[in-house]
This record gives structure tokens, sequence and C-alpha cells, in this order.
């Protein structure tokens, strides 16, 4: 799987190695955000990755903003800077990556930067795992809302119909043999495994709105403070934002095959750091009982071990998800045996973001898909 090696690359100067080969190379660009601490955690503990350390990147050498020495400098939680066990952070460069033998590269950078590197990585042999919204849209009118530029809008567009929308749940055949892995959005995570099984058995009746609420932790937002992350505004606070127009919409158009008529989404700003928990209202076809809902999701997810099905009216809650890569999701049903509400909750930055990402390294690797995300 790895390969041969740097040639010519000074040691200290590449990716160190404990001696074994058998592990990938795998090098996270913009490790100083939120996701790329995550990914930097999950990544150093992984069990596969043992032999070899992982690649941390900054902003490449020339840009304004310093690239950091160490890795625990950004991110303290991961250990004590400048100590035998302390990992560098090296400036974003192709040669570096190149010359490291990396073949995959998480890209937890925004999402205009993402569409440039994304095609540059593919072109030097590097697999991408992208955590930004770049390339989850195949429908450009749906990518519309994150203005995006292509230097190459004909290679770009090739790319796109290339990109594996990352939820290994709906696309783990896919996901398996691609070289670019969008990884979904945190809220479409939580809301699509809600749905999936129920709008593909073809139970849900979309004569009526789909009503998808949901409230995310301001982790959510990334680092950058701004007026909506400021603690003034943030705390003992709920509020809801983007109504009609958020842009995580799109993906739940293109993966649910549902129209703007049929499904509404709205997001909400949770005063906690992390966690999300989507309420969603629909209606089902015909009269049907809770074990037969129950049925539907756990058949559903049988080889699926990072999403937990609950028992009916035993619905999930954020503290139960909060630092783990599980999707919990589950359900009540009225009386009436139609009106169904799913309730489900992910770690944003773990199942909606950093966690996702390496589950989808180890489909991409032929690995169990929970492999160092318990
Ligand atoms: N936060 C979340 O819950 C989720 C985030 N995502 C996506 O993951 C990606 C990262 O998100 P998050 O960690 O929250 O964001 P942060 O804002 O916390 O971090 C962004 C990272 O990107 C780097 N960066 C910013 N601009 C550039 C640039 N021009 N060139 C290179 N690097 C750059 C930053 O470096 P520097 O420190 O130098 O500024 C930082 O390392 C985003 O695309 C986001 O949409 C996806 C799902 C959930
Ligand atoms: C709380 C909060 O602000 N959440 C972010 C979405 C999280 C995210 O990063 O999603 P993308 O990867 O699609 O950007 C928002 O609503 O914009």
């Amino acid at each position: 799987m790895a390969n041969s090696g740097a040639a010519g690359i000074e040691e200290e100067d590449t990716v160190a190695t404990t001696g074994s080969n058998a592990a990938p190379r795998v090098a996270v660009a913009g490790v100083s955000g939120y996701a790329g601490g995550e990914l930097a955690r999950l990544l150093l503990r992984h069990p596969r990755l043992a032999g070899v350390r992982p690649a941390f990147l900054g902003r490449a050498a020339e840009s304004e903003t310093k690239s950091t020495a160490w890795l625990e400098d950004l991110h303290p939680q991961l250990g004590v800077p400048g100590t035998a066990q302390s990992n560098p952070v090296h400036p974003f460069s192709w040669e570096w990556l190149v010359d490291s033998g990396i073949e995959f590269l998480f890209l937890a950078t925004p999402h205009e930067q993402s569409r440039e590197w994304a095609p540059e990585a593919l072109k030097r042999g590097i697999k991408v795992i992208d955590l930004s919204g770049a390339w989850r849209l195949k429908d450009a009118k749906n990518r519309e809302v994150y203005h995006l530029h292509d230097a190459d809008p004909t290679q770009a567009a090739k790319l796109q119909d290339e990109a594996v929308y990352g939820c290994p749940e709906l696309h783990r055949k896919e996901i398996r043999t691609a070289r670019l892995v969008a990884n979904p959005g945190c809220y479409p995570t939580s809301v699509i495994l809600a749905l999936a099984p129920l709008v593909q058995a073809g139970l849900v009746d979309l004569s009526h709105e789909i009503i998808c609420d949901s409230k995310s932790g301001v982790s959510g937002a990334g680092k950058a403070p701004s007026a909506k992350t400021h603690f003034m505004y943030a705390a003992d606070n709920l509020s809801a934002y983007a109504v009609f127009g958020h842009r995580h919409t799109g993906e739940l158009f293109e993966q649910l095959h549902l129209n703007p008529d049929q499904i509404q989404f709205t997001p909400h700003l949770l005063p906690i750091p992390r966690g999300i928990l989507s309420t969603i209202y629909l209606r089902l076809k015909t009269a049907t009982t809770p074990e037969a809902v129950h049925q539907i999701l756990t058949n559903f997810y049988s080889g699926s071990p990072m999403v937990r099905v609950h028992p009916a009216q035993q619905l999930p809650q954020i503290q139960h998800i909060v630092r783990t890569n599980f999707c919990d999701v589950g359900f009540a049903l009225a009386k009436d045996g139609k009106r169904l509400i799913m309730v489900s909750c992910l770690d944003n930055l773990l199942k909606g973001a950093a966690g996702q990402a390496v589950q989808n390294l180890n489909v991409m690797c032929g690995w169990a898909e929970e492999e160092g995300l318990l």
C-alpha cells in the first residue's frame, strides 16, 4: 500500500517513520482548525497507522500566516510541544508532500482552497478526502452557493463527476475505489442518516413536506471568531439562521433525491461547543407500527457500525454522542401510525467531519470501518 519511499530527501524533513512500511502515509492540511485538530488526534492513535506518523501541514510558507512549528502548540490537548513525541507542522508544499510519499491528503480547509487543491493532489497521485463543501454537489445550481472558481473548468467538471459523496452508509462501494472523497456536511449527515432508510424504501408520503429542524454547537462555525459565535451572542441563546437558504440543503436534495417542495431544512445555533441534534417531521404513506419502523432502520444499518438505532420512543441525545463517531438515530410514531418524528444526533467535528473522514480512509484502505474510531 505504501509508496517505496522518498529518494534523496533528508530523514528529518520527511514524514517520520518508525520502521513499518505497510501503512499508507497520510497528511492533514488545515491542521490548525477545529476539524484538523480532531483529525490529528484520530490519526495519531489509529492502530493501522502506528508504523508511520501522519504529516501535518499549515499554510504555505509564503502565505501571510506563519506556520506553527508544533502540532502541540496549536492543540495543547495533544501533548507538549518540542518533546520527542511532539509532531512538526510543515508549511504546505506540493514538493514536500510528493517527496514524503504521501498517499492520502485530508483537506480540512475552506471550500475555495479545497476546490483548488484537490485537482493538484490527484495530478500528483495523491488521493483526497476533502472535509469542505467544495466537491459534494453534482448539480452546478446547488453548488452556486459556494461561489467556487475553477482555474480549469473542464478538468473540474470531470473531477466533480468522479468525486464520491463520502457517506459510507450510503456509498461504501464507490468510496472503496475513489480517488476524491467529498466528506459530507455535518448537518446533512444527521438528516440523511435519519431519512435515507425510509425514503429509499418508498415509505414517506412526499405530498407532505419533510421538515428538518437541526441544532448545532458553535464549533460547527469553525475557529474564526465572528459576531454569531461571540460568547455574548451564542451563550444563553438559541437562534435560527440561514432560513430557506442554508448551503447544506443541496446535499439533502441530491442524496435523498428530493426536490425543494419535498424537504425543508432550518439550522439553529445551540450554546454548546459541539454536537448536532436534528428533529425531522414526516408522514408515512400507510399506517405502520413502531416495530416495523425499527426493523427497517436496523436492517438498513445492519452493516454500519457507526450508526446506532434506538428502540421506538427512546430518542437520542447530544450527551450520548459527543466526542464519539456515532450517529444515533431514534424515532417516535404517533398513534395514527403515520406521523413520524425522527431524531438523530452526532458530533459535528467527528461523524460530522473528522471522524467520518477517517471512516472513509478506513473504507478506501479496506480496513474495518470503525478502526481507530471506537
Ligand atoms: N466545524 C465543523 O463542524 C465542520 C467543518 N467542516 C468543513 O471542514 C473544513 C474545516 O473546518 P473547521 O476546522 O471548522 O475550520 P477552521 O476555521 O477551524 O479551520 C480552517 C483551517 O483552514 C486553514 N486555512 C484557512 N484559509 C486557508 C488558506 N487560504 N490556505 C490554507 N489553509 C487555510 C486554517 O489555517 P489558519 O489557522 O492558518 O487560519 C485552518 O487550519 C471547512 O471546509 C468546513 O466547512 C465540515 C463539517 C463540519
Ligand atoms: C454552527 C454552524 O455555523 N455550522 C456551519 C456548518 C458546518 C460546516 O462546516 O459545514 P460545511 O462543511 O458544509 O461548511 C454553518 O451553518 O455554516
